[in-house]
């Protein structure tokens, strides 16, 4: 199992959607399928339950999760990786990836977002800050890819190379 992980905007969900175009694996995203199984969207569980509930409702996710087949590939939200206890479990279960971005990329990408409420609760200096906190949660990875000015299909690539290298399994994937 894959867990690929990062900060808001660093275009995990992207990588996983690109992937499931080019690879035979079966990719999840936990934040839709937060968002299936809660019948609402982010914003509104973060507006009405508040975070607490969001990341209880991720590491009841995850658990689900791991049964799961080991090429399957879970795009994470951008602070599941945070609490230790999810990490500790995902470095147990797979290999963890960490899409890297730089921090002023994320700004242009997350300027006129809706979806993301610590995107619009940290602004400016704020979300610097969050991402300079996380940054050794995000570190504590088996594989880094920085995609920082590179294109998705480069990422994919870059992505499929480092899997191919580490896991001769997956050479009938690219
Ligand atoms: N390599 C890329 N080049 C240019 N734009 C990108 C790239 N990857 C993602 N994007 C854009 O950046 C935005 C955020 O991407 P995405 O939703 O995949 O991020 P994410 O890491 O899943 O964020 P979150 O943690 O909030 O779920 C989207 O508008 C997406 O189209
Ligand atoms: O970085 C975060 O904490 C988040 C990232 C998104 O993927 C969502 O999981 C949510 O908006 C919180
Ligand atoms: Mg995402």
């Amino acid at each position: 199992m894959i867990f690929i992980t990062g900060f808001m905007g660093a275009g995990k969900t992207t990588l996983g959607r690109a992937l499931e175009e080019k690879i035979n694996a079966q990719v999840f995203d936990t934040d839709q399928l937060i968002e299936q199984k809660q019948q609402t969207t982010i914003s509104k569980l973060f507006e009405e339950k508040g975070e607490p509930f969001f990341r209880a409702c991720e590491t009841e996710l995850l658990q689900e999760l791991l049964p799961m087949d080991r090429r399957t590939i879970v795009t994470t939200g951008g602070g599941m990786i945070c609490n230790p206890m999810n990490r500790q479990l995902m470095h147990e279960k797979g290999t963890i990836v960490f899409l890297y971005c730089d921090i002023k990329m994320i700004h242009q990408r997350l300027l006129n977002d809706q979806t993301r409420p610590l995107a619009q609760k940290n602004q400016g200096t704020e979300l610097d800050l969050l991402y300079q906190k996380r940054l050794p949660d995000y570190l504590d990875a088996d594989h880094v890819i920085n995609t920082t000015g590179k294109s998705v299909d480069a990422i994919v690539d870059e992505y499929l190379a480092k899997m191919y290298q580490n896991a001769p399994q997956w050479a009938n994937c690219l």
